[in-house]
């Protein structure tokens, strides 16, 4: 039967296995689903049902819901496509029009994460910091609000953008934003499904003047957050932090909403808060009373943040038996390296393991589960550098985790990605349109040197994990080739689905990790698969297409995960079907012999300018990791004039890339240009060299180097 009331139809979610109401599937957010035509025993015989060529070939990181035989998905640069889920047809589509010089507000890819369902609409956010309701059957607008008030954006460096999945419970639409690498104040709020209406607003950390914002968080922050701060640090201009990007859960066991609490802002606590104080509710789960916003409890699992440790990471809730008795709890993989059990009615802490290798913290204090820092880690005090493991993207990020109840594992899309921490150097100072992080972000970029990229290559990793929640302690693991995988689905068919970096989509087998299926989709895949069926035949089905931070940002390191070109889709399989992928393109930006001149004075400005304000979309070192334009090989690097053009004039501004004449002066942007030719040179022949073997990866990573 239709869904009629969605509240009651997530919470019976079992009831009606055909729909993936809600983000995570049911409020628990364990991403399993009963569904058991497909199982270990046929899994091998999958074939492709359908897909969908989406129109932007950037990250894809929706989670799609399926209702009555509808499939909504939301795409990169938050566009919405409502598909016949049994065979791919587009029903209809929505282009809320993000402008797109504005994708450089955000760190890490123009991406959206998914909408949300309740009673015949459809609800997503969108890069711009709206929050948009469509009639689920047509399409049609019903309602449109911007979530960013005024009087959150006072700082001049401040920036908020929306990308995180929309959650909804009791009615009510719950949004947050992201923005904490630039400057914001992070803030949810709570919008009435039917009528677009603000409920309450509960900002993550303190007024600046500890006065009220006449929000729900006025008390708990004056009280509890407000002292756990210096009054003077930069933290009273840069809005602090603690952006809710990710997860926000509803508990109908508890009745409470778990909000998941982003990095400081800046990153760098001595410059954010002076060196002092844990900076609640910085690295947090706080629980809030749904209707009112009501402060209950938090727990936090990264004080003193200067790691980009978000906890923004899925809330799962699940029953589980500690010594003995049963509880119902939280459990939590944040980018930390910890793997915590917390109650998910009182927070009280009940334990917390690494499930990754970790070298911050000596472990938790067992009855508070407060990190015992590693002294060497605290690098904002220390002055020093830090080789950070994990690194700024986590042990684990926004892929999503999945629980089974048959094998009470729960599947962590775990990774090991380092980052070199280092202060800023004579202070903080933010620049706009540029993270802001009082960070030396010369250092944050990786040395092209021969020993530098082959020690960073062997600490690079990525598999799944097994995690048994009752021994703390990995069942098994899956190795792949590299870090940033997409995310996890479990099934009744003892089954676990995940697509890779490299462009296979797989399936395991959950009691084993043996692998059962491959499927090259042609793209690497960093979106979680989910699970439906429509008249009886079940369906898995995921978004494709390379993006997110990583390959953005790490540039050519992210190929030695799997080198793909972006072809975004949404792809479904079946036990039947017969569709195929076109022949694909796998080569890529191609190199271009560069000119052969350039001015080696500027360089080394141009190399602190890129990293300034071009590494965190077109890659460290000037070499694009697959998604956006390579620029060693761009034709407008050949003349001082076209170069400006773009990045000063803003001549691609409607592709997505923003204008700097406001930041830079034209002889500032081209030293960028002859530190781009510089690096072309460098490297054209390691890039001609990798076309010539099967995937495309420099053989040798340290080819070609000028050490
Ligand atoms: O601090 C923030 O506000 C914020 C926002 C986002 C975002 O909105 O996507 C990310 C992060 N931080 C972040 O730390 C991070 O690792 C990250 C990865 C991604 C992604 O989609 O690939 N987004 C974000
Ligand atoms: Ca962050």
């Amino acid at each position: 039967a239709p869904v009629a009331d969605t509240g009651q139809a997530i919470i019976h979610a079992d009831d009606h296995p055909e729909n993936w109401l809600s983000y995570g599937r049911t409020y628990s957010e364990q991403r399993y689903s009963p569904l058991d035509q497909i199982n270990r025993s046929n899994a091998d015989k999958l074939k492709l049902a359908w897909y969908f060529d989406l129109d932007t070939n950037r990250g894809q990181e929706g989670t799609p819901l399926v209702v009555d035989g509808v499939m909504y998905a939301t795409t990169n640069w938050s566009k919405m496509k409502a598909l016949d889920a049994a065979t791919g047809k587009l029903l209809w589509e929505y282009d809320p029009k993000v402008p797109g010089n504005i994708a450089d507000r955000g760190c890490c890819d123009t991406v959206n994460r998914g909408p949300g369902y309740w009673n015949g609409k459809v609800f997503f956010g969108t890069f711009d910091g709206r929050l948009i309701s469509l009639d689920a059957k047509t399409g049609k607008k019903v309602w449109e609000v911007n979530t960013i008030p005024q009087d959150a954006a006072l700082g001049k460096q401040r920036s908020y953008t929306v990308d995180g999945a929309v959650r909804i419970a009791k009615g009510l639409v719950l949004i947050g934003n992201g923005g904490a690498e630039f400057g914001a104040r992070g803030f949810v709020s709570a919008f009435d499904a039917e009528t677009g209406k603000l409920k309450w607003r509960f900002y993550t950390v303190p007024n600046n003047k500890n006065q009220p914002d006449h929000a729900a968080s006025d008390d708990a922050l004056m009280n509890i957050a407000y002292k756990t701060w210096s009054p003077t640090g930069a933290w009273t201009r840069q809005g602090g932090g603690g952006t809710v990007w990710d997860s926000i859960v509803y508990d109908p066991v508890t009745d409470l909403v778990y909000l998941a609490i982003g990095n400081g802002s800046p990153w760098n606590y001595k410059y954010r808060s002076d060196g002092i104080g844990d900076n609640l509710f910085l690295g947090s789960i706080v629980a809030i009373r749904p209707e009112t916003g009501e402060y209950v409890w938090h727990f936090q699992e990264t004080p003193m943040d200067q790691w980009d440790y978000t906890s923004v990471q899925q809330v799962m809730t699940l029953d589980m038996p500690i010594n003995g008795e049963m509880r119902h709890v939280i459990v939590h993989a944040p980018k930390n390296g910890f793997f915590y059990i917390i109650d998910a009615k009182t927070g009280e802490f009940i334990s917390g393991k690494n499930y990754v290798y970790e070298n911050w913290a000596q472990g938790l204090d067992p009855k508070t589960g407060r990190p015992i820092f590693n002294p060497d880690a605290l690098w904002t005090l220390t002055g020093k550098e830090w080789y950070g493991i994990p690194g700024d993207l986590g042990g684990h990020n926004f892929a999503a985790m999945a629980y089974s109840p048959k094998t009470n594992l729960v599947y962590i899309p775990a990774q090991q990605v380092p980052f070199v921490y280092k202060n800023q150097v004579g202070g903080f100072k933010p620049h706009k349109d540029s993270w802001n992080l009082g960070l030396d972000m010369a250092k944050i970029g990786l040395p092209d040197t021969p020993e530098a990229r082959t020690a960073f290559m062997k600490d690079l990793k990525g598999w799944i994990i097994a995690w048994d929640p009752q021994k703390q302690k990995p069942a098994w693991t899956v190795d792949h080739k590299g870090p940033w995988n997409g995310g996890i689905l479990a099934t009744g068919g003892n089954l676990l689905f995940q697509g890779l970096a490299n462009g296979e989509f797989h399936a395991y087998d959950a009691t084993n990790g043996t692998d059962l299926f491959h499927f090259d989709a042609q793209s690497g895949i960093i979106a979680p698969p989910i699970t439906y069926s429509v008249n009886g035949k079940q369906y898995v089905a995921v978004e494709v297409g390379w993006g997110g931070i990583y390959p953005f940002f790490m540039g050519g390191m992210a190929r030695t995960s799997g080198w793909t070109v972006n072809h975004s889709r949404v792809v479904a399989f079946a036990l039947e079907g017969n569709a195929a992928l076109p022949p694909q393109n796998d080569r890529g930006f191609l190199p271009v012999k560069p000119p052969a001149q350039y001015d080696t004075k500027v360089t080394e400005q141009g190399y602190f300018l890129f990293q300034t304000y071009c590494a965190a979309c077109h890659g460290d070192n000037a070499e694009a990791g697959g998604v956006l334009p390579d620029l060693r090989w761009s034709g407008s690097i050949r003349h001082q004039d076209a170069f400006y053009n773009v990045v000063g004039r803003g001549a691609l501004t409607a592709y997505g890339m923003d204008r700097f004449d406001a930041n830079m002066k034209p002889d500032q942007i081209d030293d960028i240009r002859q530190y781009i030719i510089k690096r072309a040179n460098e490297t054209y022949q390691r890039e001609v060299d990798a076309r010539k073997n099967q995937q495309n990866i420099p053989a040798n990573p340290t080819l070609g180097v000028t050490p």
